[in-house]
């Protein structure tokens, strides 16, 4: 009783602020409803943003870590358990019947936002397993005659994980560099192959700096020499335009959390022509062709379907959103500090990732200070590592600037005042970081510190 209470109550906010909000206004009701540092407030206009700050919330600005769900994609889901609760693989009853549709349905919408057929779309927990599935999957069914992957330095750890693992299987891997833009050489790429390569896998976007991968010219490449062709695109589903016909990929590992979909839920793309094989990780009741066996979560998957639709109708419109508070937050720090690099191609990015580092100040000193941001950041003292980013290090970006990356993730329900307020904490910090350092002094006063010879201990 009580959660049909709670369930109908949230139907009702939900509903009200995606009406409030239309389908393409992503204005203040439906920022209201997922934003972290305001507390929405009703107003005779319904939901409005102008609410009173939550003490002690920071503004979320780490788009790339996770996206909030879109409250129409909550409503979407929320049917899934409470009223249409069936098992998907039942064929008994109603229940099955309409929890197999809800899935179908999901699987032609994720389709449809990459150019592929449902039935090249497997389910699975999200683009971790989907990169594992692929990389592992593919060379365990091939390993006869293929031994050899290729990928990049900059890769997402989980794909840099499987690599490894197949490494100690004794299969052998080229880790590509890639220049100070972030970007793969195609001529490395080229001369890295050999006759017993069996898959190519490079990200499409990079989820520290955003940078683009030539897609298109390395599908080229792979069709030239006939190797299978892995991305993993989950920063890129939702945000750039992603065709699997374009890239001529193989394999694309997708990932619902990151397009305003629910966590846990992502899904696997596989060529039928031609067919691409890979050697289950899971096994169990033959789910998904036997590809990955396991109940399928029907209200994830119905989440993840709705946020696909929801991404492909207002894909344009999100980026020209979220492209003029980049250029807000850039311009606006940039106005008032010297000494700010981006990290990371300028010409081939995801405009969502603005990935900044701060010259003269002491990275730990300016997360430290930087406490009323949710951001991430290249530096070791966020993580269990000694080492700063090593996507920062594979540019070729120097230490101390590596230090004081931090990256600004923008997204559909981002809003100017959070921005206006980034800028002005970050400048503040950093101002306050440099009048302090006795570098910045010499900097100042028309010293080259780079020539200077600083006493070894
Ligand atoms: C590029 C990239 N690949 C893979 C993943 C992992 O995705 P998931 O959380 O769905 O396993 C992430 C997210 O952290 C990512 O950014
Ligand atoms: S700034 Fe903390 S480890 Fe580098």
């Amino acid at each position: 009783m009580a959660s049909k209470l709670i369930a109908s109550t949230l139907r009702k906010t939900l509903t009200k602020a995606a009406k409030t909000a239309g389908v393409r206004s992503l204005s203040n009701a439906t920022a209201a409803a997922v934003s972290t540092a305001y507390e929405p407030q009703e107003d005779q206009n319904g939901i409005t943003l102008k609410g009173v700050r939550i003490a002690g919330r920071p503004l979320y600005l780490d788009m790339q870590a996770t996206t909030p769900v879109d409250p129409r994609v909550l409503d979407a889901m929320l049917p899934f358990y409470l009223s249409r609760y069936g098992n998907p693989h039942s064929r008994t009853h109603l229940f099955g019947w309409e929890s197999e549709v809800a899935v179908e349905t999901a699987r032609s919408q994720i389709a449809d936002l990459i150019g592929a057929s449902p039935k090249e779309i497997i389910f699975t927990s999200g683009a971790t397993e989907s990169n594992n599935v692929s990389i592992k999957g593919v060379m365990h069914f091939y390993k006869d005659k293929k031994r050899h992957v290729i990928t990049t330095q900059t890769e997402h750890k989980c794909v840099l994980d499987s690599c490894r693992h197949l490494q100690q299987e004794g299969f052998e891997i080229t880790y590509l560099p890639v220049g100070a833009d972030g970007i793969v050489n195609l001529d490395e790429l080229r001369a890295a192959i050999r006759p017993d390569t069996g898959l190519i896998s490079v990200m499409a976007v990079n989820n520290e700096i955003g940078v683009i991968q030539p897609m298109e010219e390395i599908g080229q490449i792979c069709k030239e020499f006939k190797i299978p062709f892995h991305t993993d695109a989950a920063q890129a589903l939702g945000k750039i335009p992603v065709d699997v016909e374009k890239w001529n990929v193989s394999l694309m590992s997708l990932s619902g959390h990151k397009i305003y979909g629910p966590k846990g839920v992502g899904a696997l793309y596989m060529r039928r022509r031609p067919r691409i094989r890979v050697e289950p990780l899971i096994n169990g009741g033959g789910q998904e062709r036997g590809i990955r066996s396991g109940t399928l979560p029907t209200p994830l998957i119905v989440g993840f379907g709705s946020a696909c639709e929801i991404a492909k109708k207002e894909m344009d419109y999100d980026h020209k959103r979220i492209t003029a508070l980049h250029d807000r937050l850039l311009n606006g720090i940039k106005e008032k500090l010297d000494g700010v690099v981006v990290n990371g191609s300028m010409e081939r990015r995801y405009i969502g990732n603005l990935n900044l580092s701060f010259a003269y100040v002491e990275g730990e000193s300016l997360l430290m200070g930087l406490k009323e941001v949710a951001v991430s950041s290249g530096s070791a003292c966020t993580s269990a590592s000694l080492e700063p980013s090593y996507v920062l290090r594979a540019l070729g970006v120097d230490e101390d600037m590596a230090h004081t990356s931090i990256r600004f993730g923008i997204g559909r329900f981002t809003t100017e005042a959070e921005v206006d307020r980034a800028i002005e904490l970050t400048v503040k910090q950093v101002e306050k970081l440099r009048e302090m350092s006795p570098l910045y002094e010499m900097v100042k006063e028309g010293i080259d510190i780079k020539q200077i010879q600083w006493a070894q201990h």
